[in-house]
């Protein structure tokens, strides 16, 4: 790889072909930055996902364990996409065919880099994020840190790759499990609350079609305002809230309810699971080496 390489240039090679993977490869063909032709998935077996991603995106895709190591081989960068059950044996894989020349591009839960540079045993720079599926249209959110065998144009490298499909926040690689707990699942959160606000709609009398409508404008006015008007959320939510009136009312039932706390317990179970997951990834010492991928 040459000091000037750009993403569209370079061969990204995304090991694990399920959502998120297709999410980072959708933004980062719709903006152009990469070139399809340059974007190799693969999964373990699933043709007809494959199929799916070649016919959508116009990317290679495969399976076959020779055409997978030969995309590997040729890889820039290599994304690993897989779950983190799936790490010990698709490292142990992999090992044989990655070299120190490429970046390593991990989006695993709570997989540390010094585990993976243990698993891996090639001296590869490892940059460890983050994401979450928001990447999908544009509006993801990215965590992000660097091992030290990572040089200034690879930095640039996998944080073009992700500002591509939306925001990235360098951090201290510690900090990453609670950022999981608040941008990587917090998509779920706010998906889970426009569930219950749906449901009570629709118990309080409203239309399916109209809780939803209004659901979804709500969420989507709301997230704007705080960035636009740049003002603080207690501070919007202040502008709502008349004294007295029907939001302070609302807002009294959430305390009750203890929403604050129950959020507060979503993130910090959310980073305990990361971490835990993360730690459940055992390092063998006798990787088996040679197999395909
Ligand atoms: N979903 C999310 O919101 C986020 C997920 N992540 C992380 O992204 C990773 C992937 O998650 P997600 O996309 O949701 O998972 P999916 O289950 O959607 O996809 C996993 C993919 O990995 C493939 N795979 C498994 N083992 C291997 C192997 N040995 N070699 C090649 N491919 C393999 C699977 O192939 P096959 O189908 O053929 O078995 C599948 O394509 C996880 O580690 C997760 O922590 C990070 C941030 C957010
Ligand atoms: O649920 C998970 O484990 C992954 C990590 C963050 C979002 N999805």
């Amino acid at each position: 790889m040459t000091l000037s390489i750009t993403l569209s240039q370079a061969k990204i090679a995304f090991v694990g072909a399920g959502s998120m993977a297709e999410a980072i490869v959708r933004g980062l063909i719709q903006t152009e930055v990469a070139n399809p032709q340059h974007i190799y998935m693969m999964n373990r077996a699933n043709q007809d996902r494959l199929a799916f991603l070649r016919s959508e995106y116009g990317l290679h895709a495969s399976c076959d364990p020779a055409t997978k190591e030969a995309y590997l081989r040729e890889a820039d960068v290599v994304v690993l996409c897989m779950k983190p059950k799936d790490v010990e044996s698709a490292f142990a894989e992999l090992q044989p065919m990655l070299h120190e020349k490429q970046l390593l591009i991990s989006v695993i839960a709570g997989l540390s880099i010094e585990k993976a540079e243990r698993l891996l045993q090639v001296g590869l720079p490892i940059v460890r994020t983050m994401p979450n599926t928001s990447s999908t249209i544009g509006l993801g959110a990215t965590g992000m840190s660097f091992s030290s065998k990572v040089n200034d144009t690879f930095k640039q490298l996998a944080i073009q790759m992700f500002e591509a499909v939306g925001t990235v926040t360098i951090i201290e690689e510690d900090k990453l499990e609670v950022l999981t707990g608040v941008s990587g699942s917090g998509p779920a959160y706010v998906y889970y609350f426009m569930e219950a606000l749906i449901k009570a709609g629709i118990e309080g009398g409203l239309t399916e079609e109209d809780a939803r409508q209004l659901t979804l404008q709500t969420v989507l006015g709301a997230a704007h305002m705080v960035k636009i008007t740049k003002e603080d959320p207690a501070e919007l939510r202040r502008k709502v809230t008349s004294p007295n009136g029907a939001t302070q009312a609302s807002i009294e039932a959430l305390d009750r309810f203890k929403f604050t706390e129950a959020v507060a317990q979503a993130v910090f179970h959310s980073a305990a699971r990361a971490k835990e997951m993360g730690e459940q990834i055992a390092v063998s010492t006798s990787s088996p080496v040679g197999k395909s991928v």
